[in-house]
Parts: C-alpha cells; sequence; structure tokens
C-alpha cells in the first residue's frame, strides 16, 4: 500500500486497557466510523499467536474501510496476517533491516525524538516518522518528551509524512498547529473515552483544522 500523506491526519494507536466489556475490534470499527484515518494495533503482553489472532480481526475491519493498518513492533506478526506495515521505535530493528523482511511495498514507521534520527529513519526509508512525546502522557511512561520547537524542526528537517504522539487531546491540539505535522496520534483521547465514535469525530474535526494541506 502507498501511503497518502493525508492518512496521517487522525492516527489511532489500539490499547486494551478500556475494553469495558466490549471488544477492541469494535472500538476499531468505532473510531474508524468517527474519523480515524490509520490504526495501529499495539500489544505489550501477548503471545505470538494471540497477537496474530487479534490481527487479523483488526485487519479484516480495516480492510473493510481501506485504512492503513500496521503492527507495533512485531515484523513477524506483521508478516504472519500481511498487514499494510509496521511501526517501529528506536530500541527497535532500524528500518533498512525491516525493510528487508517486510518488502518495498510495505508501510514502515518509525518514532523519532530528535533531527538526528529523524534524518537518519529517512535516509534507512522510512515511510513515516512518530515524533513525541509532545505533551505528558500517562500512556507510556517511559516517553521521552519532545517539545513543539524540536517538532518543527524535525518536521523541517525530513520530507516525509510526519504525526504528532503524546498527549494530544482536544485541549491541547490547537498547540500543534503550524508545526509542520501531517496529523496526529492518541492512544487515550480515543480508546479511553465512554463514546469513542463521538469522541474521534470531535478529534477529527480539530485536526482537519491544524494541517496545512487541503482536505
Ligand atoms: C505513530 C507512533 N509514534 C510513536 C510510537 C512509539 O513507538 P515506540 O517508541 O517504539 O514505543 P512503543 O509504542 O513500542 O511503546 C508509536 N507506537 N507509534
Ligand atoms: C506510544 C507513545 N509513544 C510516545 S507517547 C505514546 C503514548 C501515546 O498515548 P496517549 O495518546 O494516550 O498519550
Amino acid at each position: 500500500m502507498k501511503l497518502d500523506r493525508k492518512s496521517m491526519l487522525l492516527y489511532a494507536i489500539t490499547d486494551r486497557t478500556w475494553l469495558k466489556g466490549t471488544t477492541l475490534a469494535s472500538q476499531v470499527e468505532d473510531t474508524i466510523k468517527g474519523g480515524a484515518t490509520f490504526i495501529q494495533l499495539r500489544e505489550k503482553n501477548m503471545d505470538f499467536d494471540e497477537f496474530v489472532t487479534e490481527a487479523k480481526v483488526i485487519k479484516e475491519i480495516t480492510d473493510k474501510y481501506n485504512i492503513p493498518f500496521v503492527i507495533n513492533d512485531n515484523i513477524d506478526v506483521a508478516l504472519a496476517v500481511n498487514s499494510d506495515g509496521v511501526h517501529v521505535g528506536q530500541d527497535d530493528m532500524n528500518a533498512k533491516d525491516v525493510r528487508k523482511l517486510i518488502g518495498k511495498d510495505k508501510i514502515i514507521g518509525v518514532s523519532v525524538q530528535t533531527v538526528e534520527q529523524a534524518i537518519l529513519a529517512e535516509q534507512n526509508g522510512a515511510d513515516y516518522l512518530g515524533v513525541g512525546s509532545v505533551f505528558p502522557t500517562s500512556t507510556k511512561t517511559d516517553a521521552n518528551y519532545v517539545s513543539i520547537k524540536q517538532l518543527k524542526e524535525i518536521s523541517k528537517s525530513i520530507s516525509i509524512p510526519i504525526v504528532a504522539i503524546g498527549g494530544i487531546n482536544e485541549n491541547n491540539i490547537e498547540k500543534l498547529r503550524e508545526s509542520g505535522i501531517d496529523g496526529i496520534c492518541v492512544i487515550s483521547a480515543i480508546f479511553s473515552k465512554p463514546d469513542i465514535l463521538e469522541a474521534t469525530k470531535r478529534l477529527r474535526k480539530l485536526s482537519e483544522g491544524i494541517v496545512d494541506y487541503e482536505i
């Protein structure tokens, strides 16, 4: 799948912390109905078989709505379910090696916190970058902080699409205006909400207002 910059507008990463009796699949379908444009499946405590089973279910939904679907960290799972790609961090395999495993047509996302990391990731063949944490977050306890100034410097230093991540919500999204991002990436601002569809709709509208390209 070729990555369209516009599909970065509202990037949702799953989290099963707030399932509250429902399924992750139905939450993912709700967020897509509400306007999420990209889905990443992020599972930190699943064995391979469980992860593959879950990924297949989510992929059916993202395929139905033609939304890009990537797997966090686990390249074997990505290969097993033929996801659209993978997202890796600074402690994971570098994009060049990931590319050798998943092939030229797949999407590779890389998390970066500095200009140097961003330039290197682009050189290594990343298709997009996730930059953060731009605000305090309790979702990822080991996240490093990236200032808005650093975010702007990173966006100026590369030509691939970027999303900001970390603690973004309806109240602070405005601070990301003119930062050069192609969209926002959120976990709790969607998945912790009682009404995921409505929360996504509001974030979708707000993100449309802060990016500098035509929707
Ligand atoms: C789009 C996006 N950006 C950043 C991250 C964080 O990735 P990483 O640093 O590898 O941390 P974990 O998600 O693995 O805890 C991301 N997942 N997605
Ligand atoms: C995965 C990740 N990487 C940097 S911050 C973060 C957590 C984002 O979650 P939230 O949107 O709930 O702050």
